[in-house]
């Protein structure tokens, strides 16, 4: 990030843009993923079939891969999504979700990581195990800190030449050299199903935009979510209002508000 390249600054342009993003994300979350896309300011569609999710990457802003509920004509319409946005030279975010639970998901993993996401965005036991480790996470919670994923996460990011993103308690995004810490958020995040799987959405909204730059894109993104999280747990009694308030406070955050309350490190 740059001094004129804000997080702050990045949501106003994302807004102003509302980037159409391609999500194909899982059963559970589409509707989650779609709200949270909307009130962010971005344009979300769920195109997955394999007859038309190459053609629709062609025109679509980004795309997002999400292996969450997984099944062989999602793998086709997946790998044509892909093949339809790299054509066109547009960003894809991958989301690894439990790829290490069965051999059908690892499969499905390392062919979508052999087609070069621009991104990959996972939780601390996804992104350890993706780069080689074990991890202690059996399904889709991860069960490890984001600190033991650290460098895993960079080494992914090296050998993969992308950025990657780990989620947590505090998040880390590198692009193999470069590194950020992003603070905020609240414990009731991992109480809501299918947050991981939005912010995926979301981190391709922000890569659409800034498609040069993925690794400000996508750090943004967490900036968003960390501002708007933090400040809906000030509002909710539990995990059912904390969804509320965080459609709401993705709302009504601004530029100002991203800037003064987004808690960024440089490592
Ligand atoms: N303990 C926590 N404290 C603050 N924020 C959290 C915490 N756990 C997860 N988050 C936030 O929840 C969102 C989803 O991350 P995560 O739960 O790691 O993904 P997943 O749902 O894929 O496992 C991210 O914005 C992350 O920063
Ligand atoms: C519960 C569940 N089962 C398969 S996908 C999914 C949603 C996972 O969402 P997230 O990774 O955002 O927690
Ligand atoms: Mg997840």
């Amino acid at each position: 990030m740059t001094k004129t390249e804000t997080p702050g600054t990045l949501l106003t342009a994302m807004r102003g843009q509302s980037p159409l993003v391609q999500c194909i994300t899982n059963y559970v979350a589409m509707n989650v993923a779609a709200n949270v896309l909307l009130a962010a300011g971005a344009s979300p569609a769920m195109v997955h079939a394999e007859e038309e999710a190459g053609e629709f990457a062609g025109f679509a802003g980004a795309l997002t891969v999400n292996i969450g509920t997984l099944s062989p004509a999602w793998i086709a319409g997946m790998k044509a999504a892909v093949g339809g946005a790299t054509a066109v030279h547009r960003p894809w975010v991958l989301d690894p979700v439990a790829h290490f639970a069965t051999g059908f998901r690892r499969k499905a993993t390392a062919d979508l990581l052999a087609l070069g996401p621009t991104v990959i965005r996972g939780n601390a036991s996804e992104i350890i195990s993706l780069a080689g480790g074990t991890s202690r996470a059996r399904g889709v919670d991860s069960r490890d800190p984001v600190e033991r994923a650290e460098e895993a996460a960079r080494s992914l990011a090296a050998t993969q030449c992308c950025i990657v993103a780990v989620t947590g308690a505090t998040d880390f995004v590198t692009d193999g050299e470069r590194a950020v810490r992003i603070h905020g958020g609240s414990s009731l995040m991992p109480q809501v199903t299918a947050l991981g799987c939005s912010l995926t959405c979301l981190v391709g909204a922000y890569a659409a935009i800034r498609p040069e730059s993925p690794f400000d894109a996508t750090a943004a993104a967490l900036v968003h979510f960390a501002v708007a999280g933090k400040r809906s747990a000030e509002r909710s009694q539990g995990p059912g209002s904390f969804a509320m308030h965080f459609i709401d406070q993705l709302a009504a955050v601004d530029a100002a508000t991203l800037d003064e309350e987004g808690k960024v490190v440089w490592l």
